[in-house]
């Protein structure tokens, strides 16, 4: 179908919906927890990936869960050996995804967006781990990029910005990290010279941006005052086709090969106080202001993918047989699986406190730091047994257990490395 039409059909609709709930889902937020009707726990469910378990969800969640389920198997399952040869996806999934109402589940609905509660988002977020479609960059547009431009961003901005996102019109990206800073992001390079005429001059280059290859507009760090060091920084919006901004390749990577990342690089770009995003200076405050949620999404995919590589690997070891029986009968392997699931519901147990936290305004930056620290470590660890359960056929791209592994491997070193997790932690620890 055009995505004309589909916007025509499911866009309204869902937002409609959408809108419907948030007043119900922020009423729930506000009972306790416990009051929710009993919901079976993950580890109690026929499957981890069931719909309508976990009480930290209603049953608008579990509504919104299978409208996401089903886009993930119609619009990227079908198309992600295309888009991981030409790495990236098509703009039509992003199109289809706002039509969907996908994206900006928690913006604001007077700027585009669904106004929903964060669990809104992180159902969009686990589907897609759930479906182990890597490409879209979803939840960096919808739960990173729209937030800085919601909480920070003029009237203006907003306007322009946010509804064109939430209807995968506009593409964001962040850009942080370059060739010789990532952990130390206050030795950043990249600076914003301000003119006697009150516009900025932006020259530097930024690498790993997701989105990059893609993005409409792009959330750029920079220095305005080098000398403050990272009291010294600034967030700049900046568009694609400005003069002397441009991209490098589309990075080649060890998984995520649907998911563009790539090179930025700014050549005496002429800025205007138009593109300053929230107040000059304060940038490295709103990264941290913005770095839990972050987080938290990185972890809770984490998870999820855990749970979900659990899985598949369940059903292969029930069928795959070795010395006349299924591997399930094997002791060894039953243990493994045993270990493996207790780990996932207790990740999941601490995530979901994360989430409901998070959705009541309460996650602090160490909290979201053990979850990323606790989900990503277990996602790998998961990944790798699971491989070894399959065998030779683990270790062949085919199988969603070894696209998986690959995938999953950079959670460990984005959004902050967990070496850098771990420093935050310790630090609250002995404050
Ligand atoms: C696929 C991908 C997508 C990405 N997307 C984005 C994006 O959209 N936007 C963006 O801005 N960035 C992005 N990044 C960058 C990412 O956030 C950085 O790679 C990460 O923060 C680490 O920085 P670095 O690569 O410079 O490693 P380094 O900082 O050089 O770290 C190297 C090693 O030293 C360790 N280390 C460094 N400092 C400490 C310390 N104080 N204590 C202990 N250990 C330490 C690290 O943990 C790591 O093991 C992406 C990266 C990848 C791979």
């Amino acid at each position: 179908m055009p995505v004309t039409h589909l916007s025509m059909l499911a866009r309204p609709t869902t937002r409609h919906f959408a809108r419907s709930v948030v007043k119900r889902s922020y009423s729930l937020i506000q009972e306790d927890a416990n009051s929710s009707p009993f919901r079976t726990e993950p580890h109690s469910a026929k499957e981890m990936t069931d719909f309508g378990t976990r009480r930290i969800f209603n049953e608008e969640h579990d509504m919104f869960r299978e409208t996401v389920r089903k886009f993930f198997d119609d619009h990227c399952k079908p198309y992600t050996a295309k888009w991981e040869k030409q790495g990236q996806v098509s703009r039509e999934c992003w199109q289809q995804a706002g039509a969907a109402g996908l994206l900006g589940a928690a913006t604001s609905v007077e700027y585009g967006g669904a106004g929903c509660d964060a669990k809104f988002s992180a159902v969009v977020w686990e589907e897609q781990a759930y479906s182990l479609c890597t490409g879209p960059g979803f939840f960096l547009h919808s739960d990173i990029v729209m937030p800085y431009i919601e909480h920070y961003g003029t009237e203006a901005q907003k306007q322009k910005f946010l509804p064109a996102m939430a209807a995968g019109e506009k593409i964001g990206a962040i850009a942080m990290t370059e060739p010789n800073a990532g952990s130390d992001l206050a030795g950043m390079k990249s600076h914003a010279v301000k003119e006697a005429d009150g516009t900025y001059t932006l020259n530097g280059s930024k690498v790993f941006i997701t989105n990059g290859a893609m993005a409409d507009v792009t959330i750029v760090c920079a220095k305005t005052a080098p000398e403050k060091g990272p009291h010294g920084i600034s967030l700049f919006l900046v568009e694609t086709g400005m003069p002397g901004f441009s991209r490098g390749k589309n990075l080649d990577k060890m998984g995520m090969k649907a998911q563009d990342t790539s090179e930025l690089f700014f050549d005496n770009v002429k800025l205007t106080e138009d593109n300053v995003l929230g107040k000059e200076n304060h940038g490295f405050y709103y990264l941290m202001d913005e770095l839990p949620q972050e987080r938290l999404l990185i972890a809770d995919m984490g998870v999820s993918q855990a749970e979900k590589v659990f899985e598949i690997t369940r059903a292969y070891i029930k069928e795959r047989k070795a010395f006349g029986k299924p591997l399930a009968a094997l002791q060894t392997i039953r243990h493994t699986m045993a270990q493996l699931k207790t780990e996932i519901c207790v990740a999941r147990a601490f995530l979901d406190n994360c989430i409901e936290l998070h959705a009541r305004g309460k996650l602090d930056t160490a909290t979201a730091s053990m979850a990323k620290v606790i989900g990503t470590d277990l996602q790998h660890r998961v990944a790798d047994e699971c491989v070894q359960l399959h065998g030779g056929w683990g270790y062949m791209t085919e199988y969603p257990v070894c696209k998986a592994f690959l995938d999953g491997r950079v959670q460990k070193i984005y959004g902050g490395t967990n070496e850098v997790m771990k420093e935050v932690i310790s630090r609250d620890i002995v404050r």
